[in-house]
């Protein structure tokens, strides 16, 4: 039997680094930047108040309460004059602090007129003065031009969208998403919302697994599932890849890979370049990888990687978490961070013994510190799965955890 780490690497080997290509900003969400993103302006670009108020000199201002004239009214988005000698200038949040001003005193702080209308010429009222400096928002204490704002391999989630944009940024390069084919087996599948018959059941690897893919920020194309049927499997492959609207780079196929008499994954593609083979781990032990050519309909005829994972819905799940996840964001330029879930050990809630020789991967939830198991080791148990936030990873070689024993987590709350 293989090792997980073995059969790790094997999938990673398969999926080479996608190429890098331009896009909007708002067409890169959840890519990974192909290179380092360095700072063509500083942010902020000129000191600002982070108060609507009034811009004052510190030194100007004596006894308290003081009256001032207000010389000048500075919205966002104007370039101020310097602020006159004795006089205030009425400021608002984000406006550029004049020149000559090194306090901002909040509207909170005054009296007379000063919330409405045009106010210059008039007199405010002040009757506090913070202290020099406070409710400026200095030039350059966020970023500084020539900074290395994001390096490469960083997702492009919201935050460091904002920033991009921030720093003026339109497009960025990214590599593309994998587009990844989906393909179901199984003479049992009924599509979601059709009538069941006696000995059917709802197919659910394949939307499981689009999502899965695409939480992991690969494009999936869900062709319709199966029947245990070797040509029918094939002929469904090479429509659905020669029908896809992106070049297909990856085909994950779901069931038929275990020792039955009808295992139509393995069948088919045992002799064209899939290997199959038993991974030391619970769930998910029968795998197979390679790659493999095509007839499809218009002929065209290339090398496509193939993944086909076991039928049981929650071992399709960890084999994806497992081996896929890691590997296509790998393919997909992430940082070595975000290409893997995060681990943490934590103490155990309850005992819980574990399979000589292969590597378990529980379902479970983490309270208060701890992690407790989530229904059993049993393959089939997919609501207890939709109930977990993680995974508790046990090693080959251990069988028995008292309650406290600290197991490793891996967080699946993420995206
Ligand atoms: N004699 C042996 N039997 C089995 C072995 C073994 O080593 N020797 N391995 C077991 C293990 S472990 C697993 S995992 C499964 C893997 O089986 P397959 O990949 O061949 O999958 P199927 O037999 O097609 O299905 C297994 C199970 O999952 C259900 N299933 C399949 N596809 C879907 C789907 N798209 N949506 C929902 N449910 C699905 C299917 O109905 C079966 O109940 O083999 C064990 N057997
Ligand atoms: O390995 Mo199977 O994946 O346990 O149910």
């Amino acid at each position: 039997m293989a090792s997980v780490a073995d059969h790790a690497a094997r999938i990673a080997q398969l999926l080479p680094r996608t190429a890098v290509e331009r896009r909007a900003l708002s067409e890169a969400r959840g890519l990974a930047l192909a290179h380092d993103v360095v700072a063509r302006v500083t942010l902020p670009p000129f000191d600002n108040s982070s108060m609507d108020g009034f811009a004052v000199a510190a030194a100007d201002i004596g006894a308290l309460p003081v009256e001032l004239v207000v010389s000048q009214d500075i919205p966002a988005g104007v370039d101020p004059q310097p602020l006159q000698p004795g006089t205030a200038a009425r400021i608002m949040t984000g406006a550029p602090v004049p020149p000559g001003a090194d306090s901002i005193v909040p509207v909170e702080q005054t009296s007379g007129r000063g919330t409405d209308g045009s106010v210059v010429g008039t007199t405010v009222r002040l009757h506090s003065v913070s202290s020099a400096g406070q409710f400026i928002r200095r030039r350059g204490s966020d970023v500084t031009e020539g900074d290395v704002v994001l390096p490469a391999g960083t997702v492009l989630t919201a935050a460091p969208i904002g920033l991009l944009a921030a720093i003026g940024v339109a497009d960025v390069q990214v590599h593309r998403p994998l587009s990844v084919l989906v393909l179901s087996t199984g003479s049992e599948l009924v599509a979601p919302g059709e009538p069941l018959r006696p000995g059917q059941i709802y197919e659910s690897n394949g939307p499981m697994l689009a999502a899965a893919l695409a939480e992991t920020g690969a494009v999936a194309t869900l062709a319709h599932f199966v029947a245990d049927d070797v040509p029918a499997f094939l002929d469904a492959l090479g429509t659905a890849v020669a029908g896809a609207a992106n070049p297909i780079d990856l085909i994950v196929t779901s069931g038929g890979v275990s020792a039955g008499a009808f295992e139509v994954v393995k069948q088919a593609l045992a002799d064209r370049g899939v290997s199959f083979t038993r991974v030391a781990m619970q769930p998910g032990m029968p795998q197979g990888s390679g790659r493999i050519t095509l007839d499809t309909p218009d002929d065209s005829s290339r090398e496509i990687p193939v993944v086909t994972l076991p039928g049981n819905p929650v071992s399709s799940f960890v084999s994806f978490e497992v081996f896929l996840r890691p590997a296509i964001r790998a393919a997909q330029g992430f940082s070595a961070a975000a290409q893997h879930r995060p681990k943490a050990a934590l103490p155990l809630a309850e005992p819980l013994t574990s399979v000589p020789g292969k590597a378990q991967f529980r379902r479970a939830t983490r309270a208060a510190g701890t992690v407790r198991a989530h229904g059993g080791a049993s393959s089939h148990l997919l609501a207890a799965l939709a109930h977990s936030d993680s995974l508790i990873e046990i090693p080959a070689d251990v069988t028995d955890l008292p309650a406290g024993a600290e197991v490793t987590v891996w967080d699946l709350s993420g995206t």
